[in-house]
């Protein structure tokens, strides 16, 4: 206790965080009462794990090699990490365990421990790891330092905010590049500018990707983009909708299946996977994909290995992952409906778009985009503006986001004779049925679901067949609750 605090007084006065950490690592391994401890801390981004700190026999190193975070060689970090587990193992087996994040030693390593460094939300952003040559059981000092790591990453925060502050104030920031920097997407307000940061980032990185967002956010669009403008844009992006098909048919149209496997089934049949080999697979609505499934999908990731139907053998593929949903996917977590394993390996690098009642000027700015596209597709002259239209479409509320915005300014430009568009040419829904007052509860109910009509079918750019699957209803009955509600072609 006397030598802890002794040295932890000492520290208290260091204005380096390298120095504060490499003072602190080597407390880890003192603690432990083992010749090695390792720090590890997670990027911004998550996307790299960085060896931070290293206390190795009596001698300090700093930020010695930095990894992908989402890498298959290194598992024993790779599960501490996405599943927040610590583990202790003794002794180490070198022909179960990869263990090449160890330091090379005469004899081999014997016992383990790895904990997962947690944030005040209890999400974790790096490791400590202590390890020995001896027979030891590390489990014991697994609690006391945690508590140390934990400490370690509070004040080294502080530090770095302090050193943030006390720098000069450099060089004007450059100004903004306009909407091209945005991958092909339109929108510069500071969310949009931070999913162009997070795209950035895992362009020339093979992590899984999940995108997050209401429906008709743009989610697609940045799995597209993450496919262009990175380096597998020669290959092909290939894309499936987990919940527009049955599970046996999403089962074999994802790993394919050889002939004989299930009536029908009259030929080899190759999968997505294997069509989407060396390039990117999108799968959208990765929430309503069937738990079966889910447990073959993180084996691809796992083991980057697929099975087709009715074949005994498996083969290798390299398919990157960019999965979406609109839906929370923790709470599916725990509602039993998705598996945990399976969230945390895709969420390994989460991108949230922001609804479009979110983005200020970018309401305009794709207005704009949409309806100078939709004249050139019209070919017709550019139309103008209204004040009174744009400042309509800013204060609607959107809760069709962007998809709702393009098919509201695509009709209004062909609604439009005479070269400026009005408020009469945007026929806005209210946000807020409830405001209403004057609909008694069945008319707010129908109201509800012909919105949910129109987007789904807007969503699967009209085609009935495709909108019946994804809503659970035999077509027929659409078309019939289409026809009741007064949907037609003009609400698309
Ligand atoms: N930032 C943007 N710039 C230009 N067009 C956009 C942007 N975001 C979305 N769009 C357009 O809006 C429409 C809907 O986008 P997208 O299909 O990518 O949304 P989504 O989030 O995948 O929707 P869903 O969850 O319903 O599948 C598309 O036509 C897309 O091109």
């Amino acid at each position: 206790m006397e030598t802890l605090l002794e040295r932890l007084a000492k520290l208290a006065w260091c204005s380096d965080t390298d120095a504060w950490l490499g003072g602190l690592i080597e407390l880890a391994a003192q603690i432990a009462r083992c010749p090695l401890a390792q720090l590890y801390l997670l990027d911004a981004t998550h996307t790299r794990l960085t060896l931070s700190a290293e206390w190795f026999e009596g001698v300090q190193r700093h930020e010695v090699t930095s990894v992908p975070s989402d890498y298959h060689d290194e598992q024993l970090l790779q599960y501490c990490l996405s599943q927040n587990r610590q583990l202790s193992i003794a002794p180490l087996d070198a022909s179960l365990h990869q263990t090449s994040f160890l330091p090379e030693t005469s004899r081999p390593w014997h016992s383990l421990l790895c904990l997962p460094l947690l944030d005040p939300d209890g999400h974790a952003v790096g490791l400590l790891v202590a390890a020995s040559i001896a027979k030891q059981d590390l489990a014991g000092a697994a609690v006391p330092l945690s508590r140390l790591g934990r400490f370690a990453l509070g004040q080294a925060q502080l530090l770095n905010r302090l050193r943030d502050t006390a720098q000069p104030a450099s060089a004007p920031t450059p100004p903004l590049r306009p909407c091209a920097s945005g991958y092909g997407l339109i929108g510069d307000s500071p969310r949009m500018r931070t999913v162009y940061g997070l795209i950035g980032k895992v362009l020339h990185n093979p992590v899984s990707v999940l995108l997050t967002g209401e429906t008709g956010t743009g989610k697609e669009l940045v799995a597209r983009a993450i496919h262009d403008c990175g380096s597998r844009r020669s290959q092909a992006f290939v894309v499936q909708n987990c919940a527009a098909l049955p599970e046996h048919l999403l089962e074999s149209e994802l790993f394919g299946y050889r002939k004989g496997a299930f009536t029908g089934a009259d030929r080899d049949h190759e999968g997505l996977f294997d069509a989407a080999n060396g390039g990117t697979l999108f799968l959208d609505e990765i929430g309503d994909m069937p738990l079966t499934l889910q447990a073959k999908l993180l084996r691809v990731l796992q083991e980057g290995e697929v099975r087709p139907l009715g074949s005994t053998r498996t083969h290798k593929v390299d398919v990157r992952i960019v999965a979406a949903t609109h839906q929370d996917l923790h709470k599916r977590v725990e509602q039993g409906r998705f598996r945990e394993d399976l969230y945390y390996r895709l969420s390994i690098f989460p991108i949230e778009l922001p609804p479009l009642r979110d983005r200020g000027q970018d309401i305009l700015r794709l207005a704009r985009h949409f309806a100078e596209k939709a004249c050139g597709f019209l070919q017709r002259n550019a139309v103008r503006w209204s004040d009174a239209a744009l400042e309509q479409l800013s204060g609607y509320g959107f809760p069709g986001n962007v998809r709702e915005l393009k098919g509201l300014v695509e009709r209004a430009v062909l609604l439009c004779d005479g070269g400026e568009l009005l408020p009469a040419h945007f026929s806005l829904r209210p946000v807020n049925d409830e405001l209403d007052s004057t609909l008694n509860l069945r008319e707010r109910l129908e109201r509800v679901e012909r919105n949910l009509l129109v987007d789904c079918l807007r969503k699967n750019r009209g085609n009935q067949s495709q909108a019946a699957r994804e809503l659970g209803l035999p077509r027929r009955t659409l078309l019939y609750r289409m026809d009741r509600l007064g949907v037609n072609a003009g609400d698309l």
